[in-house]
C-alpha cells in the first residue's frame, strides 16, 4: 500500500473513531492480495487503491456504527463477494466468529485462502445461498447478527436474513440511499418474517461523502417456517415490493 493510501485508511478510520494503525499492515496485505485475486478473476469492479481503500475497506467498517457489533459472537455476511465487510470486520474486531456466504464458489475460495493468509482464524468462508441456509437447521435461528452489504432491496434481505437470526438477534444492513417505497415494502416485509425495522440513519462515506445508509432490523419472534422461500423466489417475487432491486 503506497504511503498515500495509508494516509486515506487512516483518515477513513478516524471518520470512524477507529484507530487502524494497528491494522495497516493487515489492509496492506488484503489490497495486494486482491490486487493480484483481480486480475486472476473477477472479483470485484474496484481496480484503483484509492477506490479499494475507501469503497471497500472504510465502507465495510462504517457498520460498526451504532455498536450494533459490539459483544455479540456470532456473525454471518449474507453475499460476502470478496470478502465485504467480513473481512475488514475480522480484522478490526478479532473476537467476531465471522461466516461470509455467497453462492459463488471461486469468491468463498478467494476469501478462504485471504483469511489463511492473513492468519484470521475467526473467518469460517461457506459456499451457499441464504435461502438454502436459511431453511437448514445448522444455520436457522443460529445467528447473533447478520450483516449485508450491497446485495438486494431490503424487502428482500429481510426475507433471506431473518431466519437465520436467534430471537432479538439484528440484521445490520448497509446500503446506499434508500427510497421511501423500498422502506415501507422492507418494514412490511420485516413483519411478515418476525422482525421490525429499528433504525434508519442516513450518513455519509468518509472523505468521498458518498450518501450511504445503515439500517438495522430487529428479529422479534420465530420466522414462518415457509420463510425463506426457495431459491430463486425472494428475488424473483420479492414480499410486498415490485421495484428494482
Ligand atoms: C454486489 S455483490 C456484493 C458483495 C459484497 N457484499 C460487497 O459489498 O462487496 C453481491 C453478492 O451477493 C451474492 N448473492 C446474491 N444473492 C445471494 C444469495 N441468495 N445467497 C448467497 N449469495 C448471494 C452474489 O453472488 C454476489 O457475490
Amino acid at each position: 500500500m503506497t504511503p498515500e493510501g495509508q494516509d486515506l485508511l487512516l483518515r477513513g478510520g478516524d471518520a470512524l473513531g477507529i484507530d487502524l494503525t494497528p491494522h495497516l499492515p493487515a489492509f496492506a496485505e488484503l489490497l495486494r492480495l486482491l490486487l493480484e485475486g483481480s486480475a486472476r478473476t473477477n472479483l470485484t469492479a474496484l481496480k484503483e487503491e484509492p477506490d479499494i481503500i475507501l469503497k471497500h475497506f472504510v465502507d465495510s467498517l462504517t457498520c460498526l456504527q451504532g455498536g450494533y457489533l459490539h459483544g455479540v459472537q456470532r456473525v454471518i455476511d449474507l453475499g460476502t463477494g470478496a470478502g465485504f465487510p467480513a473481512l475488514p470486520l475480522a480484522i478490526v474486531q478479532p473476537e467476531l466468529q465471522l461466516v461470509p456466504v455467497d453462492s459463488t464458489r471461486k469468491k468463498i475460495e478467494f476469501v478462504r485462502a485471504t483469511a489463511a493468509a492473513l492468519g484470521l482464524t475467526n473467518v469460517n468462508p461457506l459456499v451457499g445461498r441464504a435461502e438454502e441456509l436459511g431453511q437448514d437447521p445448522e444455520h436457522r435461528q443460529h445467528y447473533d447478527r447478520v450483516v449485508v452489504r450491497a446485495v438486494a432491496a431490503l424487502p428482500i434481505l429481510a426475507e433471506l436474513a431473518l431466519p437465520l437470526l436467534k430471537e432479538n438477534g439484528l440484521l445490520v444492513a448497509q446500503k446506499g440511499p434508500i427510497s421511501s417505497e423500498e422502506l415501507n415494502a422492507g418494514r412490511r416485509a420485516s413483519g411478515e418474517v418476525g422482525g421490525k425495522v429499528q433504525v434508519v440513519d442516513p450518513f455519509t462515506l468518509p472523505i468521498l461523502g458518498d450518501a450511504r445508509t445503515l439500517i438495522v432490523i430487529e428479529k422479534l419472534k420465530p420466522t414462518p417456517a415457509k420463510y425463506p422461500r426457495k431459491p430463486g423466489v425472494p428475488n424473483h417475487q420479492p414480499l410486498f415490493w415490485n421495484g428494482n432491486t
